[in-house]
């Protein structure tokens, strides 16, 4: 009998033990994770549950930001937010952004090799040019900066564009009584760019641009991005840990070695046939950093990842909201298509004289500041405790970010009609845009293209880029909305229209 209850005993003691371990472990979660730090205490948090919103329910971004950011955000320019399964710090007012893009060897960039290294995103893009610092960082871009800042060829961007308006105008008349959904075809168009003018490989870029076949390239890329970015997994990347008994990781783990491998077969190793190697070219740059031992097989391999999906997907970013602004304010499109009518004919192997193209610039300008495809990013880490702006205090190893969204649309700095398109803000003519655009950039008002030392390389291809495509599609295409896509905005991610569809007619 007494060992019977001996056993009893014994047992209600391990469960109690076990109950107890789970609740404090629980504790120490919700702590840990739902309660946001006290520092800095000078700047409120938003609340955690609203960065999980999309994991439940059916939002868009832009609401979710104008509901329970913007406020908070605005006020104090700086605010505590939960994301990536933990606390960090983004910070919007220019001023402290200034601060922030001056002080490297304080704000530290600590990508996701750093912040998350089980995660699956660090596995696919490891340390590379965007996400390294010091002499690491500057090793890669002695090799990559050259090849990015060349001058680019104008003629296959315009030759790509002449047949995304033939097939965007094909794909309407297939199905006239839809708009088309432009989010798929934009992708192997802006890919084709990037593989003629940045890798080099007009061979590959033809196949990109024809529709009617598959490219493995493309369509292993659309597949990564679906098993990737999947919402769970980047709110609480820690999951990644047992990354290797959930299927849908393991399937992602593979996507991310075919697509590794199909870049490295296809850019670096592909046969020169149709390419006329250019000096410079960053195929080439990286070609021979390798060889020459200043990158090692991961360096290279890390680096070409990046470049590939960044030099990509901006650009097709940018390309959606463009089309969508156009498509939803008729009034700039139509003054845009006056502007390029009067320029008058281009002939086949066009130099365009982009000056006499004021609207245009401003335009691009205006849909880049509206939209910017990195719409918030927390990619740096506090070095030693530092007083931002002498009113934010940051402990060391705060993750700090910027949301380029919310300080492109600060009222204070673009006035009350922030939200609304007008490129006039910009200015009328070339020298004055020119002018506006260096000095916004300068004062981190403008963060599209982040600034500083880090400042986006592919900035000059990007602009030469979307300024070809506009500058076609409206030549040769009207558009407007499809009035049955209701209009609303990514749930998370980069912000942007979303599975936006668009009516096209001939001009
Ligand atoms: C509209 C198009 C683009 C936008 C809006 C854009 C934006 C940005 C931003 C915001 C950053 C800084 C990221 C950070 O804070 O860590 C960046 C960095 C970078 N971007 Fe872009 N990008 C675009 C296109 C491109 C293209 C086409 C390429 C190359 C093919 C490119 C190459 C780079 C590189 C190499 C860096 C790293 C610079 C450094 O840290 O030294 N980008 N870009």
């Amino acid at each position: 009998m007494s060992s019977f209850l001996y056993t009893i005993q014994h047992f209600l003691h391990w469960e109690y033990a076990l109950l107890l371990s789970v609740i404090m472990l629980s504790g120490r979660l919700v702590v840990y994770f739902l309660i946001p730090p006290q520092n800095p205490r000078q700047i409120p948090a938003v609340p955690f549950w609203v960065t999980l919103l999309p994991l439940f329910q059916e939002v868009d971004q832009q609401e979710l930001f104008r509901k329970y950011i913007a406020k908070p955000l605005y006020k104090h320019g700086a605010i505590k937010i939960f994301f990536g399964g933990q606390w960090n710090v983004i910070v919007q007012r220019s001023s402290y952004l200034s601060e922030v893009f001056k002080k490297e060897q304080v704000y530290n960039k600590s990508g996701n090799q750093k912040k998350i290294p089980h995660s699956l995103l660090a596995e696919f893009l490891g340390s590379n040019i965007i996400s390294a610092r010091a002499d690491e960082w500057r090793s890669y871009r002695s090799v990559i900066q050259p090849g990015l800042q060349t001058v680019f060829e104008t003629k296959p961007l315009f030759d790509n564009a002449q047949r995304l308006s033939e097939h965007l105008y094909q794909m309407q008349t297939k199905a006239p009584s839809h708009g088309v959904t432009i989010q798929g075809i934009l992708q192997r168009y802006s890919s084709a760019n990037l593989l003629h003018c940045v890798f080099d490989n007009p061979v590959l870029s033809d196949a990109m641009m024809d529709i009617e076949h598959e490219v493995p390239l493309h369509s292993t890329q659309l597949t990564l991005k679906r098993y990737l970015f999947r919402p769970l997994f980047m709110n609480f990347p820690v999951l990644d840990r047992f990354g290797s008994v959930i299927a849908s990781r393991s399937k992602a783990r593979a996507l991310i070695r075919e697509f590794t491998t199909l870049l490295q077969t296809q850019i670096l190793q592909a046969p020169s046939k149709g390419r006329s190697e250019k000096p410079k070219s960053l195929r080439g740059q990286l070609v021979s950093a390798q060889q020459d031992g200043v990158f090692t097989a991961k360096q290279l391999r890390d680096n070409l990842n990046v470049l590939y999906v960044a030099g990509q997907e901006n650009p097709q970013l940018l390309m959606i909201s463009a089309l969508y602004l156009l498509a939803k304010y008729p009034t700039i499109q139509e003054k845009l298509r006056h502007e390029i009518n009067t320029y008058g004919p281009i002939d086949s192997n066009p130099t365009i004289n982009w000056q006499r193209l004021p609207y245009l610039t401003a335009t691009t300008l205006e849909c880049l500041r509206l939209f910017p495809p990195i719409s918030q990013l927390i990619n740096r880490q506090m070095a030693e405790p530092t007083w931002l702006g002498g009113d934010i205090y940051l402990p060391a190893g705060t993750y700090i970010g910027y949301n380029s969204y919310a300080t492109n649309r600060d009222p204070t700095v673009w006035g009350p009609d922030v939200d609304t398109p007008r490129p006039e803000r910009w200015g009328s003519t070339d020298e004055q845009i020119s002018a506006n655009y260096r000095g916004a950039k300068a004062r981190a008002e403008f963060i599209s293209f982040h600034g500083g030392s880090r400042a986006c390389l592919g900035e000059k291809f990007a602009l030469l880029e979307i300024k070809s495509t506009l500058f076609v599609l409206v030549k040769n295409l009207r558009w407007e909305l499809d009035a049955s896509w209701e209009d609303r905005m990514t749930p998370a991610g980069p912000l942007h229209p979303r599975g936006v569809r668009i009516m096209f007619t001939k001009v």
